[in-house]
């Protein structure tokens, strides 16, 4: 095995929540062989207990990485999340102790909108109470309240990679498609963007959202926009549970205003198979609910575990963090025989040419460089010339405003 830096398998891997195996094999590829894997989450507590000595993390939606945990992660390097959103993760706190963040932004998008167009037809139909209904013994055999989706109105609500793409299967189906997003979104085939939230409320005959959790969008569907939504409407949320106010929801279905709804995401989501799922609407018949598998599909944890290693080991191997969700996105072609630092530091004015500075006064030749900025980090990677001392490492350290300096370095260029 190549020598490099930090020999590979010092560098401890945690994968929690059932992280696909091909992530495991794409990290045993690069070398990487100390990878522990675990099928759930774990809580706060345990998880400051087991971070400590952990260079790379690896989660799904469940685990909460807090300023605790971040705080207890003295050798945490980077954080990826094996799924789409970033919300369980507190971004600034990765941050200011110079960990990037990486996700899978698009690996199982199909997934979910494949669901969501299913969902919809279900509840079109009032598939799931008849099904309810057929289980106890009954036979609900009527066309009553059952609807073809051709003709009928999709409002989208958040048009991103989900939504545009949920929109082009739905307008296969004949389905008319309005949206509703923050952003004015390039429309998908006929589909058209609508000017309010409230608008598409009133318009649509089934609305689904496909929104990250923000402070913007917290319970933006309660009592109040369920209101403005038609009779006999219908709510899909495949989002996050902090989106819809469930006891609205419930109230709604009982009273009959909307006819039916299918929830993936809830506001308190059980850690693991062992712990009982509450919700107000559980005993709703013409209600869909589904343990967070929007994105559960072979093919989508498949492509997500080989997607984020493959983020990891790349910044691991070479300071690479290009998509990163926190991180000034930086990727410097390698340099054959130079060593590599990555200096990162609070982003204010100067640190750069104290950087080349010290590496000025230490006679270290520069070969490559490369700095990216966002408000609060600069992030600068360096391919110098092998021949340096310590203390050029020392003295880059006490740069006014480091927060971490890593050197890279293989076999082929390696020096006692
Ligand atoms: N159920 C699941 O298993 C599952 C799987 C994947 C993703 N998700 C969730 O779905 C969300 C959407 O995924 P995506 O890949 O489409 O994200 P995306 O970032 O591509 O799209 C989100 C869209 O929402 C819009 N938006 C933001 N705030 C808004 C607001 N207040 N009102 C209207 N629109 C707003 C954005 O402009 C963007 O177009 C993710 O953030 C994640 O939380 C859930
Ligand atoms: O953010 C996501 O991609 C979804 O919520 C899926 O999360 P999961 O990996 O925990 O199923």
């Amino acid at each position: 095995m190549a020598k490099t830096s930090l020999d590979k398998s010092k560098i401890k891997i945690l994968l929690l929540e059932g992280i696909h195996q091909s992530a495991v094999d794409t990290l045993l590829n690069a070398g990487y062989t100390s990878i522990e894997t675990l099928s759930t989450s774990l809580t706060e507590e345990d998880l400051i207990d087991k971070i400590r000595d952990v260079h790379f993390i690896g989660i799904r939606s469940r685990t909460q990485l807090t300023e605790r945990v971040f705080a207890a992660a003295e050798r945490l390097t980077a954080v990826g999340c094996f799924c789409i959103g970033t919300n369980q993760v507190d971004l600034d706190a990765a941050l200011k102790r110079a960990i990037p963040v990486f996700n899978a932004p698009y690996s199982n998008t199909r997934s979910v909108a494949e669901l969501v167009l299913a969902e919809t037809i279900m509840l079109l139909r009032g598939i799931p109470e008849k099904n309810a209904r057929a289980h106890q013994g009954g036979w609900l055999k009527s066309a009553k309240n059952s609807h073809e989706a051709r003709g009928k109105t999709l409002g989208i609500i958040g048009y991103g990679s989900i939504g545009a793409q949920l929109s082009v299967l739905a307008e296969g189906l004949g389905f008319d498609v309005l949206y509703y997003d923050v952003v004015t979104k390039l429309a998908m085939g006929n589909a058209r963007q609508v000017g309010s939230l409230e608008e598409l409320l009133a318009r649509a005959d089934v609305v689904t959202l496909h929104v990250p959790d923000l402070p913007s969008t917290r319970w933006m569907i309660g009592a109040e926009q369920i209101a403005l939504m038609k009779q006999g409407g219908i709510l899909i949320n495949a989002s996050r549970g902090s989106v819809v106010d469930i006891d609205a929801l419930a109230e709604s279905l009982r009273s009959g205003k909307l006819l039916g709804a299918a929830i993936d995401v809830f506001p308190v989501e059980p850690k693991g198979a062992d712990e009982e799922f509450t919700s107000p609407l559980r005993g709703l018949d013409n209600v869909i609910l589904t343990p967070h598998i929007g994105g559960s599909t072979l093919e989508a944890q498949q492509n997500i575990g080989i997607e984020v290693a493959e983020k990891l080991v790349t910044y691991s191997d070479n300071g690479t963090t290009i998509t990163s969700v926190n991180f000034p996105e930086v990727a410097l072609p390698s340099h054959p025989d130079k060593h590599r630092l990555l200096h990162i530091h609070e982003n204010v004015p100067g640190v750069l040419s104290e950087i080349n500075r010290v590496l000025s006064e230490n006679g270290i030749n520069i070969a490559g460089q490369f700095l990216q900025t966002n408000d609060k980090v600069g992030y600068v990677v360096i391919d110098v010339d092998k021949a340096y001392g310590k203390q050029a490492l020392e003295a880059l350290k006490q740069v006014n405003h480091t927060l971490r300096l890593r050197v890279l370095y293989s076999e082929s260029d390696y020096q006692a």
